[in-house]
């Protein structure tokens, strides 16, 4: 069956009104509807070196302090301050070497008055001493097969000595639930001894793309047809989010295969996003879809440009998130969407993009009767962060999502913006391009 006849036989004469006629909901709003039934997933646990981009299932407090003894921050000598008061005055004052203490050793001896131990950065201060001299500060002599450190200024007590717990005491909070992992994180970690670090599993996020334009990446084009770019954009924000994309392809607008494939896609994943007929065209397959079923859908119209047309559902309890095929409209409606329900699902503690204020790098001229998430270049000049809108910020657009760092959110019937406003952005992942 072509498409067009597809058309004929499935809507000649069934448009109802509700089709046309959606309420638009506030961004927030529907979030509100959404992230209900975004579902903490299971807890397991990760070799610390792969647990990179989770997010902490449970939180974690100090087992001991940290550092766990006195240690040296310098190469030289543990000696007691009091004993190097007379330094220098004239003379220097000698003090015999009783121990040489490496890192990873610990002291053979007690330092007593007029003793030293020779001591390296890192090394356990040995019982006794109170203050570590640097090596360049220092003299020595042999005499009778003793050395000796010769020390010409007194010292202050405590001097390169790094005391046990500086950094933690025993049972000090040190990472909440739900904080993102990254290197520092790694690295506290793995000093306080967790080899395995309990997250939540990455939800397994199902993607298909509807469209009869549609070709994959590798085929020439032929007229009338596109290829496939939300697909694989969607298939990186996904991982971007922490979450494990199962790519499903393409299909035709044929909504008995789309019935079909979103079936099976709810009972074998954690979630599905979809790109592709939303909106109201005789081919928006996935609005028909979502329509037909009473009471699973949550909503089909937001107050916001671009995405105004994203849609969610809810089937059995999974989230069905059915995006706009326009790349600008499905790259936004995942950002402010998709994004929240994998990171919630993971136990995010933030789960949203984080909220900046910026400066308006130039005039923003365009009047808006919906909220407007405008793709920008943050660049920061003299400690001020400044937002540039994209010259073009279609829905329909592709090539500047990549010159992206944020969205700036112009709400609506703000009038005419000009350089210098200040305006909230969304901050995007990744690095600031400047
Ligand atoms: N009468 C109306 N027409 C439209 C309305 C409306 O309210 N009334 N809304 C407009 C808005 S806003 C948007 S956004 C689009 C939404 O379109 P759909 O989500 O239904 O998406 P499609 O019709 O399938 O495609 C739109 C556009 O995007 C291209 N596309 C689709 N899939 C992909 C893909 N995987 N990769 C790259 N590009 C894709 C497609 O070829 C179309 O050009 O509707 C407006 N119309
Ligand atoms: O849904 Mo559209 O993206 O508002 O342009
Ligand atoms: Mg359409």
């Amino acid at each position: 069956m072509t498409n067009r006849e597809h058309h004929n036989k499935e809507y000649n004469n069934e448009y109802s009104n509700d089709k046309f006629q959606r309420a638009a909901l506030q961004v927030t709003e529907a979030q509100g509807r959404l992230m209900p039934y975004a579902a903490l997933l299971a807890q397991e646990a990760v070799p610390l070196h792969l647990s990179s981009g989770r997010y902490l299932a449970q939180s974690v407090a100090a087992p001991h302090p940290y550092p766990a003894f006195d240690r040296s921050s310098m190469d030289g000598f543990a000696v007691i301050a009091a004993d190097t008061l007379a330094a220098g005055a004239p003379d220097t004052v000698w003090l015999e070497v009783i121990d040489v203490i490496p890192c990873g050793a610990v002291a053979s001896r007690e330092i007593t008055a007029g003793t030293a131990a020779r001591i390296m950065t890192g090394a356990q201060i040995p019982g006794g001493a109170d203050t570590v001299i640097m090596m360049e500060a220092t003299e020595s002599r042999i005499e009778g097969g003793v050395t000796y450190v010769g020390i010409s200024k007194p010292q202050e007590r405590g001097l390169h000595i790094t005391p046990c717990g500086l950094e933690l005491s025993t049972g000090d909070p040190v990472l909440p639930e739900g904080a993102l992992i990254g290197a520092g994180e790694i690295a506290v970690l793995a000093a306080l001894g967790v080899p395995e670090v309990p997250v939540r599993r990455r939800p397994k996020v199902a993607v298909f793309a509807t469209g009869t334009e549609l070709l994959e990446v590798d085929e020439p084009l032929v007229p009338g047809k596109i290829r496939n770019s939300n697909s694989p954009m969607l298939e990186a924000l996904i991982r971007e989010a922490g979450g494990e994309p199962v790519m499903l392809g393409a299909i035709i607008d044929d909504l008995e295969l789309a019935r079909s494939k979103v079936q099976m896609a709810l009972e074998s994943y954690d979630l599905v996003i979809t790109t592709g007929g939303v909106s109201v065209g005789d081919y928006d397959i996935m609005g028909d879809l979502v329509r037909e079923q009473s009471g699973e859908m949550l909503f089909n119209k937001i107050a916001m440009r671009p995405g105004s047309v994203t849609t969610a559902a809810v089937r059995g309890g999974s989230i069905l998130l059915a995006l706009s095929g326009n790349p600008g409209a499905c790259f936004v409606g995942f950002q402010l969407f998709a994004r929240p329900v994998i990171g919630l699902m993971q136990g995010a503690a933030q789960p949203y993009l984080p909220e900046w204020t910026a400066v308006l790098g130039e005039d923003y001229k365009r009047v808006n009767s919906f909220t407007r998430y405008v793709r920008a270049r943050l660049e920061i000049r003299q400690a001020v962060l400044y937002a540039y809108p994209a010259a073009v910020d279609e829905s329909s657009v592709t090539v500047t999502i990549k010159d992206s760092d944020c969205l700036i959110v112009i709400p609506p019937d703000s009038g005419q913006l000009s350089a210098g406003d200040k305006v909230t952005v969304l901050k995007l992942p990744g690095e600031i391009r400047g």
